[in-house]
């Protein structure tokens, strides 16, 4: 008798939970251990950006404790959350929610896939079909999803955020949005993406950043609006490829600026910024540094796919650099890393 194989088991780093801590009133990125180590690594800097009297000094250390907290218990709520949004919500459009079909996809988008899985597809070739918005850092832009399908996404989004399930946050920079595991769409919407869709175009793309060999994914969608978050910090993706699909509605502002990788020198000098298009997508590296312009007017909803490659960073774990320290998660995509053999990929360098 045949026996299923059984789920592959995801990790993550240990350095989840102890690096890369955000605190946007100082616009910067901890690592936090104890009290003594945050005063040694980072008494002058948080100084000078206005962490002066001892109460500010307290205040950062609770909220960091609390952090490092939320991060240990986060992969248990968030099962919890995804197993009561199963049982009890009602989606307004649950079309959304049948396997993605082509239909779903701009012909471009679909034009450019298939250009891709031909036989002797090359980079040249792929690059007639989409827009090249910078050769030096290897961003591209492309239409992905169709006008009806945005507004229907769109639709179902703001339907999920007004009822009264509950929520968890993108990350800890975007305190507005969705994200897609929880609200069942990873099986329907994101995984056929990701394996049927985005691995042939980032193979050719990106072959050195584990572009042919993405295995797992977080996506979400982060949401702008006047009141909420209007920007976005300069940071660096957990993930090896990023994209970044503009969803709408009506909007001004909300541009994204984008650096050097994040380990050369100088990586933010004269950042180049890219428009939003709605209905396009944008994609990325996820170690360029980047981050959001403020919003003008109107909302902006944006789906965010940080797209990864166990192959890639199960040899190093791009947030702490290290070889990465593995927790099983017990279910879903954890960070994406496994405690397998990867097969050989020659990893990104410094461009
Ligand atoms: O559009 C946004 O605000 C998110 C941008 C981002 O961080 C990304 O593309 O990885
Ligand atoms: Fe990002």
């Amino acid at each position: 008798m045949a026996t299923a194989a059984a789920p592959r088991r995801f990790c993550r780093c240990a350095c989840f939970c102890s690096e890369n801590l955000y605190v946007a009133r100082y616009g910067l990125h901890l690592r936090f251990r104890d009290e003594q180590q945050l005063r040694q690594d980072y008494g002058p800097i948080l100084r000078s950006r206005g962490c002066v009297r001892t109460e500010d000094f307290q205040q950062l250390l609770a909220e960091l404790e609390q952090e490092v907290e939320r991060r240990r218990r986060l992969g248990q709520e968030s099962a919890a959350r995804k197993a009561f949004i199963a049982s009890s919500y009602r989606p307004a459009r649950p079309d959304i929610y049948t396997t993605l079909q082509g239909a779903a996809l701009a012909p471009e988008f679909l034009a450019a896939v298939k250009y891709s899985a031909s036989p002797g597809a090359d980079l040249a070739g792929l690059l007639q079909w989409l827009e090249t918005v910078s050769e030096e850092k290897r961003i591209y832009r492309v239409p992905v999803f169709t006008a009806a399908f945005c507004q229907a996404l769109l639709e179902e989004l703001e339907h999920f955020e007004q009822s009264d399930m509950p929520k968890g946050r993108p990350n800890t920079m975007n305190n507005y949005g969705v994200l897609l595991h929880e609200l069942g769409l990873d099986e329907p919407l994101v995984t056929p993406l990701r394996e049927r869709f985005l691995q042939p175009l980032m193979g050719l793309l990106y072959p050195d950043c584990g572009g042919a060999w993405l295995d797992s994914h977080r996506a979400f969608v982060v949401k702008y609006a006047p009141g909420q978050d209007r920007e976005l910090g300069c940071h660096y993706d957990n993930a090896e490829l990023t994209l970044n699909v503009a969803l709408g509605k009506a909007f001004t502002g909300g541009a994204l600026y984008f650096g050097g990788l994040f380990q050369a020198p100088g990586a933010l000098m004269q950042p180049l910024e890219v428009e939003h298009v709605v209905g396009q997508g944008v994609l990325h590296r996820g170690g360029q540094l980047h981050g959001a312009r403020a919003l003008g007017t109107g909302e902006r909803w944006n789906l965010v796919v940080w797209l990864r490659a166990s192959a890639v960073r199960n040899r190093l774990c791009p947030m702490c650099c290290r070889k990465p320290d593995l927790v099983d998660e017990a279910e879903g995509f954890g960070d994406g890393f496994t405690r397998e053999e990867p097969p050989t990929v020659d990893v990104c360098t410094l461009t």
